[in-house]
């Protein structure tokens, strides 16, 4: 019992139970009331024992069944109050879900926008992939059905002159009158045995694209009673391509209901004699208004003031195409006694709206049943017959010359040389999708005409397979494997070049590695230089010291008649004051740069320039004329013991002619002067050795062309650049001209990672 029932009757108690007191206390006024209490009780008691109540407001049976429902009442006010109570409690808020409910509830919702975006680029994914589907199935496709021998060709003995079983399922034989055999090759060939379901499962793909938002085309060409009706429009029993393909666009709009929301309209004209019927008018008895052809807006052929049916289903379908077929122009000619004598349109407008992003789409899906082309001699058609031949003729031979000039992809597409042509000129060619059926008759009285049909197929199958359609394709095909190729190709050539380029980054690795090593060798052969010219400059300087001493005494018995060396000399030019002596006189050359070395040849080559320039300085021949002083009586000590001078002229002036230390020498050690004579040839011999130039380098110094001695890579400076015999000797790694170290040296030559080479080889 729901509530209101429950108020209504807890009302009507309680009005009934008012009455009640009022009459209960009219008796009590009456002197009767507790006899009567006691006794309604005791019938309440036994009423409800026995299970009857008998309500008599006279009796008094009432009170307590209405005591009984006042209880109810009560309870079921109590129950709604804590109903109340308790929906109060309940009552949901946002606030009154945990926090996680709320997260995870705004995160769903998130997935959910983005599952619906997906989605949508998956539907329209589909849409692209199938339709390219259709595209390499051809945009243009063209069946080929025969019908069956019917019973007046059985009875003449027409025998079949078409051959289905030697050839494969799209090829078909006609055996010509000579017995030759004619091969037609079509996208799908069907047998007279083949029925309607066979034929529209063939069909159906075809179909999707209209829902998808392409124009569709199917039309079915033939010679008249060929069975173009039969397979467009069929029988109750057999029903034809129309009514399976609307029954089919109804399924798929059930089946995208969800996403897409579909809107079908219907019409239905025929061209007849060059002039369009609206076969949907309601009183088509009536002369019909005249209906032209007009371009609308969007640049689609329309006509204006045909009917347009909404049709919701299947059922509406069929009794509207009933209808427009009993009022279409068919009259009895030879070949058919109910041949179409016009060319019947069935237009199916798809109208699509996207439920999630709103997108909205148009399309147009023509189903076309033309007029059978026929040999007016043969049909032997006059009068109205022949004038409608005429018509069907001339309209059909314009349906071949857009077919032609589509397949030739001619500039010019003669749409309007007919109605029909005209009225379908958005659905043929173009991106929309075309489906014909050619119809033909297995008779071989028919012969002519079925190769005539079957020759005109092939023509409009040329506009996809044929030279010109194909030849983009081909093309396309062929662009894009020929950038295949090259890409492959290309691939190939950087992974080469990669291969290459790491491997030249290996072998500078090497170089710059080896390049280090030398370097580093450079530096510790410069040192060793260093160190030894120090050296030999304190074992020199101790010698000349030695051999200063007689002079030196000598000198200072003079001191009173000689004025001081620096007061006769003029002192020495600024320029002439060199820097490097102070250089000689800590024996420390120019210390390489502690930065690693460049690659860059150049700078390496300055640098060592600079070197060989100070190992030059070093050598200058001035230091000889200095070390000439001690012979002059030098008039102070300190002019005397300098030991800059004296050590730098000992050391890079040796001179045969000149004979520094002997004497002094042979004094002071107490030699002999054959034993002096034969030291001091000893000593010239051994610093001739190492201060002349090798004879192999002189050699190389003198006829190494200047070019390739400047490609010395470690010398730094070209080798022709430098005169001095002592700096070639410098540079020569392995040579070093220390008296001390040059034994060592020559033991270690040959384990030397810096091999002493010729310098032909150094170049
Ligand atoms: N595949 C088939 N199976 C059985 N019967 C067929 C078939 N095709 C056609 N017929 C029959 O052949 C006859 C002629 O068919 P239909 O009227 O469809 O020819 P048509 O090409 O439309 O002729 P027209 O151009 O003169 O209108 C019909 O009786 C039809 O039932």
């Amino acid at each position: 019992m729901d509530e209101l029932t429950m108020e209504i009757l807890t009302e009507k108690f309680n009005q009934f139970v008012i009455d009640c007191n009022l009459k209960s206390s009219n008796r009590v006024s009456g002197n009767i009331a507790p006899q009567v209490k006691e006794h309604s009780v005791c019938m309440d008691e036994n009423s409800l024992s026995n299970g009857t109540n008998e309500i008599s407001p006279d009796k008094g049976h009432t009170l307590p069944i209405l005591k009984k429902i006042l209880d109810l009442s009560s309870k079921i006010q109590e129950l709604k109050n804590q109903h109340v109570a308790l929906s109060d409690h309940v009552k949901l808020t946002t606030d009154s879900f945990p926090g996680l409910v709320v997260n995870s509830v705004q995160s769903l919702g998130t997935e959910y926008e983005l599952l619906k975006r997906k989605y949508l680029e998956e539907f329209a994914e589909r849409r692209r992939l199938y339709n390219e589907v259709i595209e390499m199935k051809g945009n243009i496709r063209v069946f080929c059905r025969c019908r069956p021998l019917n019973e007046n060709e059985t009875a003449n003995g027409h025998a079949s002159v078409i051959n289905f079983e030697s050839s494969s399922d799209n090829e078909l034989q006609v055996i010509c009158s000579d017995s030759s055999k004619k091969q037609f090759r079509f996208d799908c060939v069907f047998r007279p045995d083949d029925n309607q379901e066979a034929v529209f499962a063939q069909t159906k793909p075809i179909i999707t694209s209209v829902l998808d938002g392409f124009n569709v085309c199917i039309f079915a060409y033939g010679q008249t009673g060929t069975g173009k009706t039969f397979t467009m429009e069929g029988t109750p029993e057999h029903r034809g391509v129309n009514y399976r393909t609307l029954d089919e666009l109804f399924r798929i709009s059930e089946e995208r209901r969800s996403v897409m929301k579909y809107k079908l309209v219907v019409s239905m004209l025929e061209v007849y004699n060059e002039k369009i019927r609206d076969l949907l008018a309601e009183n088509s008895d009536q002369p019909t208004k005249k209906l032209e052809i007009k371009q609308a807006a969007d640049g689609t052929q329309e006509v204006p003031g045909l009917v347009e049916a909404s049709v919701y289903g299947i059922e509406d379908v069929w009794e509207m195409l009933k209808s427009g077929n009993s009022t279409r122009s068919v009259g009895s000619t030879n070949a058919n006694e109910l041949s179409s004598r016009s060319h019947c349109l069935l237009r199916v407008t798809v109208m699509g709206e996207n439920l999630i992003n709103g997108q909205r789409t148009r399309s147009h899906l023509w189903l076309v049943d033309l007029a059978g082309s026929e040999r007016v001699a043969k049909t032997e058609a006059e009068g109205d017959r022949l004038k409608e031949s005429q018509f069907i003729n001339k309209s059909l031979s314009a349906l071949g010359d857009v077919v032609s000039a589509l397949a030739s992809k001619s500039a010019h597409i003669p749409y309007r040389n007919s109605k029909l042509t005209h009225i379908l000129q958005s659905s043929l060619g173009g991106d929309c999708k075309t489906l014909m059926f050619v119809q033909i008759s297995p008779s071989a009285a028919d012969l002519g005409e079925t190769l005539c049909s079957l020759n005109f197929a092939t023509r409009v199958r040329g506009i996809e397979s044929g030279p010109a359609r194909k030849q983009v394709d081909l093309t396309e095909l062929f662009k894009y494997k020929q950038m295949a190729e090259k890409l492959k190709h290309d691939e190939k050539e950087s992974k080469k070049l990669q291969d290459s380029l790491h491997a030249l980054q290996l072998r500078l690795a090497a170089r710059e590695h080896m390049c280090r090593n030398l370097q580093e060798k450079v530096r510790d052969l410069e040192n060793q230089i260093a160190e030894e010219r120090k050296t030999r400059l304190k074992q020199e300087s101790r010698a000349i010291a030695i051999s200063a001493q007689p002079s030196r005494l000598a000198t200072l018995k003079e001191a009173p008649t000689r004025k001081p060396l620096a007061e006769k000399k003029p002192p020495l030019n600024p320029s002439k004051l060199r820097i490097p002596l102070r250089r000689i006189t800590t024996n420390i050359l120019p210390q390489p740069s502690p930065m690693p070395p460049k690659k860059n040849g150049k700078e390496n080559t300055a640098r060592k320039s600079i070197m060989m320039r100070n190992a030059e300085d070093l050598v200058k021949p001035r230091r000889a004329s200095i070390a000439m002083r001690p012979q002059a009586a030098a008039p102070s000590t300190s002019q005397v013991f300098q030991p800059r001078r004296r050590v730098s002229i000992a050391t890079f002036r040796p001179d045969a002619s000149s004979d520094l230390t002997t004497p002094l020498r042979g004094s002071a050690c107490g030699f002999t002067s054959g034993q002096h004579s034969s030291i001091r040839s000893q000593r010239k011999a051994r610093y001739s050795r190492l201060f002349a130039p090798l004879p192999e380098m002189r050699a190389s110094v003198e006829t190494t062309p200047s070019i390739m001695r400047s490609s010395s890579k470690f010398m730094g400076s070209p080798i022709g650049a430098v005169r001095n015999p002592a700096v070639v000797a410098l540079q020569r790694k392995s040579f070093v001209w220390s008296p001390l170290k040059l034994r060592s040296l020559r033991n270690s030559r040959k384990s030397s990672l810096l091999p002493s080479r010729p310098s032909s080889e150094m170049q």
